[in-house]
């Protein structure tokens, strides 16, 4: 069983926001199908939802449409109250960060000049100068994630585990409100899973993941989603959504909860 420390009380959520997704849906311009049905959920300032569901459920899209790359079909996005698509893109890009699959494909550029990328929509006019802020705000957040030492660093030559710690802090340098990830541990092994996870567990921001590892999200996420087929089939903690019965449907398995000896601490496991 994955082991990550609980959120700590003393982690400030003065600067996540709240999340209300209403009505949203989505259907891709081309193909008459709909990708997303209409879904309906809200979080508080500071909690982490993880998104599950089997392969091409519609996880990916639901993550685009929080992070305005794909406009609803129906319903909105709101973010404090306020719809994403009736504030300037710039201004959506201070309040939603995302870190994706893609990572930057130029290779050269060094973890510093990577992280200093997220500033850009925090940037007056077309300036490309940093200013003093700027910088402070690029190096607070290398040190946060134990990245000063790679600074000058090009990302090319990082790990796997070092490369998605760049991502998340590019996406922290941003300063949003929200967080979106899209299976951040994904190529990791267990080890830097592990990292990656407990920092995302430490920001002080509102977050939505998705994750594949059911056991994972149960230790991560105060509430989770599970998708299939484009539709919800519930929302809510861990406990109260991952029955054994959801679990089995959602992925076309026999899913089973158990405890485990060592720890008591609930277990998914699962067989065809
Ligand atoms: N732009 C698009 N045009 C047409 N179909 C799309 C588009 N984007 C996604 N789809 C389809 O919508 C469905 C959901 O895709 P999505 O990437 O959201 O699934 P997912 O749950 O993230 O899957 P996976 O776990 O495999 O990453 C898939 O069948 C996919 O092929």
């Amino acid at each position: 069983m994955l082991k990550i420390p609980s959120k700590t009380s003393s982690v400030s959520i003065e600067s996540a926001a709240t999340l209300s997704v209403e009505n949203v849906s989505w259907s891709s311009a081309k193909s008459e199908r709909m990708i997303l049905s209409p879904i309906s959920f809200s979080l508080e300032p500071g909690r982490i939802l993880g998104v599950t569901g089997p392969n091409g459920a519609g996880k990916s899209t639901l993550l685009r449409l929080l992070y305005r790359y794909h406009m609803p079909n129906t319903g909105s996005v709101k973010i404090n109250g306020v719809d994403i698509w009736s504030i300037p893109a710039r201004e959506a890009a201070r309040t939603v960060a995302a870190v994706l699959q893609e990572q930057p494909t130029d290779f050269a550029l060094t973890v510093h000049e990577i992280v200093s990328l997220g500033r850009i929509p925090h940037r007056k006019g077309f300036s490309a100068a940093h200013g003093a802020h700027d910088t402070n705000i690029v190096l607070n957040t290398l040190d946060r994630l134990e990245l000063s030492h790679f600074a000058n660093r090009q990302f090319g030559t990082l790990s796997g585990g070092e490369r998605q710690r760049v991502m998340v802090a590019r996406a922290l340098a941003q300063e949003p409100k929200l967080m979106v990830l899209d299976e951040p541990t994904n190529h990791l092994d267990i080890r830097h899973q592990l990292e990656v996870l407990e920092l995302i567990r430490d920001l002080p921001l509102t977050i939505v993941t998705s994750l594949h590892d059911l056991n994972m999200a149960t230790s991560v996420c105060d509430d989770v989603l599970i998708l299939k087929d484009g539709r919800s089939l519930g929302f809510g903690t861990p406990e109260t959504v991952f029955s054994e019965e959801t679990i089995s449907n959602a992925f076309r398995v026999t899913a089973k909860r158990d405890r485990l000896v060592s720890s008591n601490a609930k277990h998914l496991s699962f067989n065809l």
